[in-house]
């Protein structure tokens, strides 16, 4: 289990990136879903041990993570938002360079857990190919063998769905799925869809402080009976009330959807829909939000 506790960190540029974060996280993936900026990345290379807080505390297990950063990266897998690769080393060469880096010195022991990784992530045929000439998805999914090399306990894999074409992006949602048994995986993303297929314990990050966390179900059951809906021509956009809390309003073939959040059934031809993560999202990004250009998207 990894708790963290009371985390903060300001840049010396004055931005306060995270804000007091405190989150329990149990086994299973995690998603922290946050817009740009919201603090994920600081997040992510923090409980990774790259940089520091200014204060709080982070256990995995029960031990200090900060105590020993270099232990503490024994047990960790990380895979940066902006993984890089040597483009003309091959994916087997790379991952046994990368074990040595990890502390394992001996070359047999190496090899099978080389050929271990590269076969859960699907690359052991391509094992010999160039880094360079792999996918944007073959990539990433080596991004994965090298963030599990040792077993680690705490696998941090930060917005690695940018990018993908959608049958790869499929495919990486069930490899995370089947790493994630007996492991914290922390998954973040700005993607909200992959959140809701994937992640049985959330958190939703802005400007650097957690704005809500629970399970996506149950996130979404709070707002139950709460969320109504309208189609409207463009024209009528200008009938938007100022009144209500609007959710989202999106343009779709040409009508606009418009999602509001109300206890009682607001009148002019809205009509009670079942609850999304996106409107868990959005409503708690926005707030009291009331105007139409401000969650327009
Ligand atoms: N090294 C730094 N020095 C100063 N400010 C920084 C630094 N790194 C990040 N920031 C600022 O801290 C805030 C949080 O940034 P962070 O990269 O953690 O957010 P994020 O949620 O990962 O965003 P994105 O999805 O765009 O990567 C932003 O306002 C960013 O500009």
């Amino acid at each position: 289990m990894l708790n963290i506790q009371e985390l903060n960190k300001t840049y010396s540029n004055g931005i306060k990136a995270l804000q007091n974060i405190s989150l329990t996280i149990e086994s299973g993936i995690f998603g922290l879903l946050g817009p740009n900026g919201a603090g994920k990345s600081t997040l992510m290379r923090t409980l990774a041990t790259l940089q520091d807080p200014d204060s709080g505390l982070v256990t995995l297990d029960g031990i200090d993570i900060f105590q020993d950063p270099q232990k503490a990266r024994g047990w960790l897998g990380y895979l940066p938002q902006d993984f890089g690769v040597y483009p003309n080393v091959s994916a087997e060469e790379l991952l046994d360079l990368l074990a040595v880096f990890k502390g394992f010195v001996k070359p047999r022991q190496r090899r099978e857990m080389v050929a271990h990784q590269l076969q859960l992530v699907n690359l052991y045929e391509k094992r010999k190919q160039k880094l360079g000439t792999f996918s944007g998805g073959m990539r990433q999914r080596f991004g994965i063998a090298q963030a599990l090399l040792g077993e680690p306990k705490l696998v941090i894999v930060d917005e690695p769905m940018a990018g993908l074409d959608p049958s790869e992006r499929i495919r990486f949602q069930n490899l995370l799925a089947e790493i994630s048994e007996d492991r914290v995986l922390i998954l973040s993303t700005h993607i909200v869809e992959d959140v809701a297929s994937l992640c049985p314990q959330m958190a939703i990050l802005n400007q650097g402080k957690i704005v809500t966390q629970g399970c996506p179900l149950q996130l979404m059951e709070q707002l139950h009976g709460k969320v109504w809906m309208k189609v409207m021509s463009p024209t009528e956009a200008g009938t938007i009330n100022e009144e209500w809390t609007i959710i989202t309003a999106r343009m779709l073939q040409g009508k606009r959807y418009v999602r509001i959040l109300s206890d009682a059934a607001p009148d002019e031809g809205f009509q009670g829909v079942e609850p999304e993560l996106n409107d868990v999202y959005f409503s708690a990004l926005s707030g009291k939000q009331n105007t139409l250009e401000a969650v327009e998207i």
